[in-house]
């Protein structure tokens, strides 16, 4: 296998710019996050503490009403005016009807299928998903089609939302949904103008006619309403009015924006404070006699020739480029004998029977360049970066191949995370807590790096997560907090902040490598 033809490992280093991805290609994407060095994010900070637990669910909201109340609305304006606050997931029940037979659908096409009955509603699927995103699982939701009156085949994949808003005329009805909120909101509107507006978007958006909307209304939408969804009202928290809302919106957002502030970790800043203290706890220098699954690359002549080029500030462009897919070549490799093997016998083409091994597992990592290495894999990646304002890890993009995303997980499935070295651990952290999120056993991630900072948050990793394993390329002595220079979007120089670099280190590996 030649080196030369391996991307490199994930490579932000940039000094709070921590990133683990695996696409890592794209210079533009570079360019984007330096653009954005202070970062306004909408991105999900950590919810799990040190120990790798999860200590803060997702702040869930139910919003019921009369159809056509403005719940939606209700939904989206506290969207908007949260602001630059953690992604908000809107949640409708409408996605949780039940999959009609074909006569059903020819009765809702004759608008003689009662839609406004709790019982067309699948609510056990409805609560269990919103329980997955409440504890931060991922889940895959139906999506529903008005014009058909049909459940497509497809589902929508959702995961890492901070704030959930579930909304539907039967919200607030089933007490396993009510269980779930943290915040009850009864939208309450005149009949006369939710009948006004749902005509006007019934004919505009779900392709009905006045009649048939009309002959729904008066047949099942106004009764259900009167006897299921208006006594669900006592059960909120608040009631906001149905149009001239703005202040009641207000208000839940100023409330909600109390609740996210109380929950927030402070997690980099512990971890780069926890390694020293640690080893000199341990009382011994070498890292990898003290973390059991940390497997340091041999440093033989090879590796630390390769290394010194990389640390090297006057290394050109073409050599770093060059070194840095030798080294990630060899760390792959590494990491491939951490994987099961089996034997395998073969037949030579003279005949003879010959013994060997055959690797034992599905192989799915996160890194384009593993392609090169182990073929045929799929590949996601991850985009994790500091926040200006805290310096917290925020999770900001995902994308994880289908299997994983489907929880469709064989027993042999194997996790290549790979990012470019763990210094804070924070970022390492975060993506490990993902996987975990989405099934994936701790004990079939292997984290592939080129560098980890021995006074880092290493320890805390391992504490965390005592069987991922970890392969490195070089074990670094010092983590050094320093101030960063800010830069807004405007590329004016703004608010700097503090972050953590591994020092001797090889600098910024994605700029070197990338720019
Ligand atoms: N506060 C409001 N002011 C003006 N129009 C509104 C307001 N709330 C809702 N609407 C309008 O009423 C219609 C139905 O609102 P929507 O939020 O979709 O209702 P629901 O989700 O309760 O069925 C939409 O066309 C929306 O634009
Ligand atoms: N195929 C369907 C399914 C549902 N409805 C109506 O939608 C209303 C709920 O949605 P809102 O956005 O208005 O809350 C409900 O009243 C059902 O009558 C439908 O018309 N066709």
């Amino acid at each position: 296998m030649s080196g030369d033809t391996l991307s490199p490992l994930p490579t932000f280093s940039r000094p709070g710019l921590s990133r683990t991805t695996t696409t890592l290609t794209a210079r533009d994407v570079l360019l984007q996050a330096r653009k954005n060095t202070v970062l306004k994010s909408h991105g999900r900070p950590p919810w799990y503490g040190e120990d790798g637990h999860r200590i803060s669910d997702a702040f869930v909201i139910g919003i019921a009403g009369g159809s056509a109340s403005g719940k939606t609305h209700v939904a989206r304006r506290i969207v908007q005016s949260l602001g630059s606050i953690p992604t908000v997931v809107i949640l409708s029940q409408d996605s949780f009807y039940k999959q009609h037979t074909p006569e059903e659908i020819e009765l809702a096409f004759a608008s003689r299928y009662d839609f406004d009955h709790p019982d067309a509603i699948d609510m056990p699927l409805f609560a269990s998903c919103l329980a997955d995103l409440k504890d931060c699982r991922q889940t895959n939701i139906p999506i529903y089609s008005f014009t058909e009156h049909q459940r497509l085949d497809e589902t929508k994949y959702l995961y890492g939302a901070a704030i959930i808003i579930a909304e539907g005329i039967m919200a607030l009805h089933d007490p396993a949904l009510r269980a779930l909120y943290d915040l009850k909101i009864f939208v309450q509107c005149d009949s006369d103008l939710m009948l006004a507006r749902r005509i006007k978007r019934d004919v505009t958006e779900r392709g009905r006619s006045v009649d048939g909307i009309l002959e729904q209304y008066l047949r099942y939408v106004k009764p259900s309403y009167d006897h299921f969804v208006q006594p669900t009202s006592r059960y909120a928290n608040i009631i906001v009015p149905g149009s001239d809302n703005a202040v009641a919106i207000d208000i839940i957002s100023t409330h909600i924006r109390r609740q996210l502030d109380e929950r927030a970790t402070q997690l980099r800043q512990r971890l780069a404070g926890t390694g020293p203290r640690d080893l000199v706890a341990h009382g011994s220098p070498d890292l990898a006699s003290q973390t059991l699954n940390l497997t340091l690359l041999p440093q033989t002549p090879q590796v630390k020739g390769i290394l010194t080029i990389l640390r090297d500030a006057e290394t050109c462009r073409g050599d770093f480029i060059f070194f840095t897919d030798r080294l990630a070549t060899l760390l792959v490799e590494k990491a491939t004998e951490l994987l099961p093997y089996r034997p395998k016998s073969v037949v030579t083409p003279i005949g003879v029977e010959a013994h060997g091994k055959q690797v034992d597992v599905q192989v799915r990592p996160l890194e384009r360049g593993l392609r090169r290495v182990i073929n045929d894999i799929p590949i996601g990646s991850m985009l994790i970066q500091s926040e200006a304002a805290s310096g917290e890890p925020i999770l900001l993009h995902l994308q994880l191949p289908i299997c994983i995303r489907q929880r469709h997980l064989a027993q042999n499935t194997y996790v290549f995370l790979v990012d470019a070295q763990i210094s804070t651990g924070a970022a390492a952290f975060m993506a490990i807590r993902i996987l975990l999120d989405h099934g994936v056993p701790q004990d079939h991630i292997i984290f592939v790096t080129f560098l980890v900072a021995r006074c880092g948050g290493i320890s805390v990793l391992q504490r965390a997560f005592p069987a991922v394993k970890i392969v490195c390329g070089a074990v670094d002595d010092h983590l050094r907090e320093m101030w960063l220079e800010g830069v807004d979007e405007g590329e004016q120089p703004a608010e700097g902040r503090k972050v953590w670099v591994v020092e001797p280190g090889i600098g910024h590996i994605g700029d070197r490598y990338y720019l």
